[in-house]
């Protein structure tokens, strides 16, 4: 497991070892150890998985302390557009955005701690992304931006008109009238 910090503190990409032999791949997703040796101290305590469509755009979303998640995500089917938003107040990063490719086939994971808000859009057919989480699902503490903010102006690797998106996400607040409280 390779670790490859982006221009965000804290925010960090990581890549598995990737085992190939004539029936196919094996890698570790996750080695507590190893994440240890990486300086990575987190307990994740809840796994999410999502199915989406392409053209669907989840987020974005974030829960604030003391709710707040880290989230570990990889795309075990498919393709997305990956987006962090630093909303550490403190922060000399504060409002900046972080996107990548995340792919079964690059088998690459976004790290994003407490403090950012997180969506994603599905470049494939299809897609099926899991996400570690360090706390629990929360609705009360939940918050979210829209995924089109201007102040933001997120590339999404997609047209928006023709984005699927839920109602919820719909009504999400602007960058500026967010109630992010890190
Ligand atoms: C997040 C979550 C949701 N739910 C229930 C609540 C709803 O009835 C249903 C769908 O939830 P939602 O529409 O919020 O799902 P997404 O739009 O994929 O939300 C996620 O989207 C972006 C990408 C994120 O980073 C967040 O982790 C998460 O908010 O699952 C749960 O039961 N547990 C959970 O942890």
């Amino acid at each position: 497991m390779k670790l490859e910090p982006t221009f965000i503190n804290d925010l960090v990409v990581l890549n598995p070892a990737v085992f190939e032999d004539e029936r196919g791949y094996f890698f570790e997703a996750y080695n507590k150890s190893k994440f240890l040796d990486l300086g990575i101290a987190i307990d994740f305590v809840q796994d999410n998985q999502s199915f989406s469509k392409r053209g669907t755009l989840r987020g974005l979303h974030y829960q604030n302390p003391p709710y707040a998640q880290t989230k570990l995500i990889r795309v075990l089917q498919g393709e997305i557009m990956d987006v962090a938003v630093d909303l550490r107040k403190d922060s000399p990063t504060y409002g900046q955005q972080f996107g990548i490719v995340l792919s079964a086939e690059n088998k690459k994971q976004l790290l994003v701690p407490h403090g950012f808000a997180h969506g994603f859009s599905v470049l494939s057919e299809t897609a099926v992304v899991l996400y570690k989480c360090d706390q629990f699902y929360n609705k009360e503490s939940e918050g979210g931006i829209r995924f089109d903010d201007p102040t933001l102006n997120i590339d999404w690797g997609m047209d928006l008109a023709a984005a699927i998106v839920s109602e919820k996400d719909l009504i999400l607040p602007h960058f500026e009238n967010c109630n992010s409280q890190f």
